[in-house]
C-alpha cells in the first residue's frame, strides 16, 4: 500500500510534482495516467526514496520506504527495463540480485518460471529483446515477492503478446492482494488494465477514481439514429428532452437520452429506425480533453486535432499525446497459476 500525501518536487524553478495526495491499495490495480512530463516519474522516484521530496511525504505499508529492512519485500519496481541488461546470463543477474538481498536460490527458479525465461535464463541478458528485458526486470523485481508493485510505463514498446502479458500479470498480481501501481501515458491503456484511476497534469492531481467513474464522467455518451422520418424524430427526440447534435448522411447523434428512450418513442409515435447504436466519446480524446491545460509539451496542433480516436483500442501508440517516457517496473512473487501469464 502507497499513501502520498502533499507530496511535492521542485528541481531549480521547475516544480516537478505539486502538492499530489492519493493512496494506492493492496488487491487493485492503480492506473497513474498523465501527460508527458506530468510527473509520473519523479512521483515513483519519491515512493522509491529514490528523490527526495521537496515538501510532504510517502509511505509504503505504512513507513517511508528507506525505513523499510526487507525493502524488496516492501515494492518490487522496474523504473527502466533496460538497466537490468547487463553481460551476465539472465539467472546470473538474478542470482546476485537473490544473493545481496538475502534471498534463497530457489526463488531465482521461481520467478524465472514465472515470467516465462526459463528457456532463455543461460543466455546473456545484454542480447535481449526489450520484451524479455522487461519479463527479466519484472522478474527481478519479484524477486522479494512484494507487497506492492510498481510500473512505469511498462507496455511502450512492447508488441501485442507483451502488452497483453503485462497486462495480464498486473491483473493477476493484484488478485493476490498486491498493491499494484501502474503508470500509462494512454488512457486506452489504462482502462483495459486498472479498476482505480490516479491522473495528474503539471504535477497536480486531476482525478482519483475508480476507472469506471472517470470514463463515465469525462466520455459522454451519445446514440447514432437513422431514420427516414427525420422530422418526426427530430420532434420526438426534442419531446422526449433529448438533443440532436448532429447530422450526417441522414444519421444524427442524439444527447441526454437512452437508446431505449428514443426507441419507445418512436414505438410510440410509429417512427421507423434504421439505426440505434450506442456511443461512447474516444477515452483519449476525453482524457486529452480533461488534461489540455496541463500537456507540458504539445506536438503540432494537439492537443484535440488529432482527430476522432478509435473507440477502445487494444494498446496505444497512436502518437496524438506529444510523446511517452519509458517506464519501471517492479515485481513482486507470483503462484503458479500465475504461470498462464508467463507464456
Ligand atoms: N532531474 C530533473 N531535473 C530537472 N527537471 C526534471 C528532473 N526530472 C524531471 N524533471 C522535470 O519534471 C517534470 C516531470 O517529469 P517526469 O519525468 O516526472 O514526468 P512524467 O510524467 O514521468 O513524464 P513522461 O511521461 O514523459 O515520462 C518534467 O518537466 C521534467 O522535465
Amino acid at each position: 500500500m502507497i499513501e502520498a500525501v502533499g507530496l511535492r518536487k521542485v528541481y531549480g524553478k521547475k516544480v516537478a510534482v505539486d502538492g499530489l495526495s492519493f493512496t494506492v491499495r493492496p488487491g487493485i490495480v492503480t492506473g497513474f495516467l498523465g501527460p508527458n512530463g506530468s510527473g509520473k516519474s519523479t512521483t515513483m522516484r519519491m515512493i522509491l526514496g529514490l528523490d527526495r521530496p521537496t515538501a510532504g511525504h510517502v509511505l509504503v505499508d505504512g513507513i517511508p520506504y528507506a525505513k523499510h529492512r526487507n525493502p524488496l519485500g516492501a515494492v518490487g519496481a522496474l523504473l527502466d527495463a533496460k538497466a537490468v541488461h547487463t553481460g551476465r546470463s539472465a539467472a546470473r543477474h538474478l542470482q546476485a540480485v537473490a544473493a545481496t538481498a538475502g534471498i534463497p536460490a530457489s526463488r531465482v527458479d521461481e520467478v524465472v518460471e514465472l515470467v516465462g525465461l526459463r528457456e532463455v535464463a543461460k543466455k546473456r541478458a545484454g542480447g535481449f529483446s526489450l520484451g524479455m528485458g522487461q519479463r527479466l526486470g519484472i522478474a527481478s523485481a519479484l524477486l522479494g515477492d512484494p507487497s506492492t508493485v510498481m510500473f512505469d510505463e511498462p507496455v511502450n514498446g512492447l508488441d501485442p503478446d507483451g502488452i497483453l502479458w503485462i497486462r495480464n500479470l498486473m491483473k493477476h498480481l493484484a488478485a493476490e492482494g498486491r498493491a499494484v501501481f501502474v503508470s500509462s501515458h494512454l488512457m486506452s491503456e489504462m482502462a483495459l488494465t486498472a479498476e482505480h484511476l490516479v491522473v495528474i497534469g503539471r504535477g497536480k492531481l486531476i482525478a482519483d477514481e475508480p476507472v469506471r467513474q472517470f470514463i463515465d464522467r469525462t466520455a459522454p455518451r451519445g446514440v447514432l439514429v437513422r431514420s427516414p422520418q427525420v422530422e418526426e424524430l427530430r420532434e420526438l427526440v426534442t419531446a422526449a428532452g433529448g438533443h440532436l447534435t448532429s447530422a450526417q448522411d441522414g444519421s444524427f447523434r442524439v444527447a441526454d437520452l437512452t437508446p431505449e428512450q428514443i426507441g419507445d418513442a418512436a414505438a410510440r409515435r410509429g417512427v421507423a429506425l434504421h439505426e440505434l447504436t450506442p456511443q461512447r466519446a474516444s477515452l483519449e480524446e476525453a482524457f486529452m480533453e480533461l488534461t489540455a491545460g496541463a500537456v507540458e509539451y504539445h506536438a503540432h496542433g494537439a492537443p484535440g486535432a488529432g482527430g476522432p480516436a478509435p473507440e477502445q483500442q487494444t494498446h496505444g501508440g497512436d502518437g496524438r499525446q506529444a510523446d511517452v517516457r519509458q517506464a519501471d517496473v517492479p515485481q513482486a512473487d507470483v503462484p503458479q497459476q500465475a504461470q498462464e501469464v508467463a507464456r
